[in-house]
């Protein structure tokens, strides 16, 4: 792709981007928002990060309006309604960009070059223009005024969560980046710590990164196990039910809350703690389900990885982009048609210990996406820290939204980027685990094991416990979870 910057590089310096993250304590944020203090921050866009960062930021103290497009405005669309119903200065672009400090770009990837193009001769000399994902500088190559400052700020986490985890009085994980060609004053670093402080991001963690880094993990782990893999399985989880005749109530209720349910234990306890909630027969089937899941779908992660770093997803996305979203909004419209959307949860109780017990194989699809995109991301060159953040701890947060609204609020939630790698990565894995599925029962999805003899062998139970504790995942996630004191219960 001819603008594509990351091809532009040597590959000496594509490492050197790839490799750039360093954990920042919270103790490199004694000056809180106070960079932001006396500064006007416009955000572009009130959608789902636009909404939940300003009303972040406003609560820290932070001056935020919104500008959006005249459309928006003149037609009274859910943006304008997000933003006046919180009590938000709304205005054109002319009345509102000449006076910013910041400009928080918060509108879709697919947006970004015609947005930035607009913006940027309203935008006064020496301010700054920010990010949430590094796609159109880096796989766009998008080129901004020497004057301006370009800094990113990115949650590893879904809109709505953005929001929810701060109210609860916690955060997300959040990358921030200073673009090197675009930081004229050196006042980029200040003003993205301060903006992390602003949404919360210092208490679940913040990794000093780069565009680069931030995009060609965001991709992977959002076209994976965050979004891709939760899709597949709770399709290939329920029409398996329902074809071994389990009540179609119990089975969308089992999938629609279950992943919430499970990846809470991940979210405190890694992959260990997750499958030391089943009994030990049912840890060992898990383990033993996710060792043949991550064979089969190891060359579908390592595509998807590959793709992304040479930039031949980009160019199929943007081809899409150019087609007017054909495929986005057929693979949307597909979802909506499939019987697990079309079922609603059953008036059915479960209690959190039977989610586990009756989803042994979510469990080890939810082990299996972790660890394969974990080390897919490692060894593309993604530091530990990044790759936890953006495949242990996003699932969780991604899970919130299906037990919302199923996966038309996940897909909803999440950016039209993430949507279409989701739906990219579930029309591969499908067919890749049919096979794989013809040999699933009701034993480790719907109705659990139910074993009169709970026994078993103790050198394979030791070898099972050895390998969920020795995985890389685990070493650096009890780390960085060490750093999150403030994380509250959510299930
Ligand atoms: N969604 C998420 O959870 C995450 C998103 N990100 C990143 O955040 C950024 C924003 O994504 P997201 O919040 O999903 O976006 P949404 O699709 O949720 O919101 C888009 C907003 O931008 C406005 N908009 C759309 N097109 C234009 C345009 N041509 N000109 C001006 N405004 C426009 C929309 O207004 P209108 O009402 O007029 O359509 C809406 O207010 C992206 O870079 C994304 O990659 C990063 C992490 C997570
Ligand atoms: C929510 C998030 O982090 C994603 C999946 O990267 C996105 O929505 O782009
Ligand atoms: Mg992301
Ligand atoms: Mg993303």
């Amino acid at each position: 792709m001819s603008n594509n910057y990351f091809n532009t590089l040597p590959l000496r310096e594509q490492l050197a981007q790839l490799a750039k993250c360093r954990f920042m304590d919270i103790s490199e944020f004694p000056d809180g928002v106070s960079a932001l203090k006396g500064k006007k921050m416009v955000v572009i866009g009130c959608g789902a990060q636009g909404l939940a960062q300003g009303m972040n930021l406003r609560d820290s103290g932070c001056d935020v309006s919104y500008t959006l497009r005249a459309a928006a405005i003149a037609e009274k669309r859910q943006s304008w309604k997000n933003a006046t119903e919180n009590g938000f200065v709304v205005g054109t672009y002319e009345e509102l960009i000449p006076t910013a400090d910041i400009v928080l770009n918060l509108t879709p990837d697919k947006q970004h070059t015609p947005v930035v193009t607009a913006i940027m001769p309203l935008m006064k000399h020496g301010a700054c223009l920010s990010y949430s994902h590094g796609f159109n500088i880096v796989e766009e190559g998008m080129k901004i005024r020497e004057d301006l400052t370009v800094i990113m700020v990115a949650p590893k986490c879904p809109g709505s969560e953005v929001r929810n985890e701060y109210v609860r009085g916690f955060g997300v994980p959040t990358l921030i980046a200073v673009h090197e060609a675009n930081d004229p004053k050196g006042e980029g670093l200040a003003l993205a710590k301060a903006y992390a402080v602003g949404t919360g991001g210092h208490k679940a963690g913040v990794l000093m990164s780069s565009f680069i880094a931030e995009v060609k993990s965001d991709l992977m782990g959002e076209q994976t196990i965050l979004c891709g893999m939760l899709q597949t399985g709770s399709l290939l989880c329920f029409d398996k039910m329902i074809e071994e005749g389990i009540d179609a109530g119990y089975a969308s209720k089992l999938i629609q809350f279950g992943w919430e349910t499970v990846t809470e234990a991940l979210k405190y306890g890694g992959v260990t703690n997750m499958l030391d909630r089943l009994s030990n027969p049912a840890k060992i089937k898990a383990f033993d389900l996710s060792e043949e899941l991550k064979l089969i779908m190891r060359p579908l992660y390592n595509k998807h990885q590959d793709d992304i770093i040479d930039g031949t997803f980009s160019r199929t996305m943007m081809a899409d982009w150019a087609n007017d979203d054909v495929n986005l909004l057929g693979w949307r419209a597909e979802t909506a048609e499939t019987a697990f959307e079309k079922t609603p949860a059953g008036d059915v109780e479960i209690s959190e210990q039977e989610y586990f017990d009756h989803g042994i194989l979510m469990v080890a699809m939810v082990k299996a996406g972790v660890e394969l995109a974990f080390e897919t991301m490692t060894a593309a060159g993604i530091v530990a820290d990044s790759a936890y953040y953006e495949s242990l701890h996003e699932t969780p947060l991604i899970a919130n939204t299906i037990a919302r609204k199923k996966l038309y609020e996940m897909n909803a939630t999440i950016s039209d980027t993430a949507e279409y790698g989701c739906y990219l990565y579930n029309h591969a894995c499908l067919p890749l685990l049919a096979d794989f599925m013809k040999g699933i029962k009701t034993d480790v999805i719907g109705k659990g094991q139910d074993l009169a003899d709970t026994g078993v062998d103790n050198a394979r139970l030791i070898e099972v416990n050895a390998a969920l504790r020795s995985h890389p995942v685990e070493a650096i996630g009890s780390v960085l979870r060490g750093h999150m004191a403030d994380m509250k219960k959510i299930v």
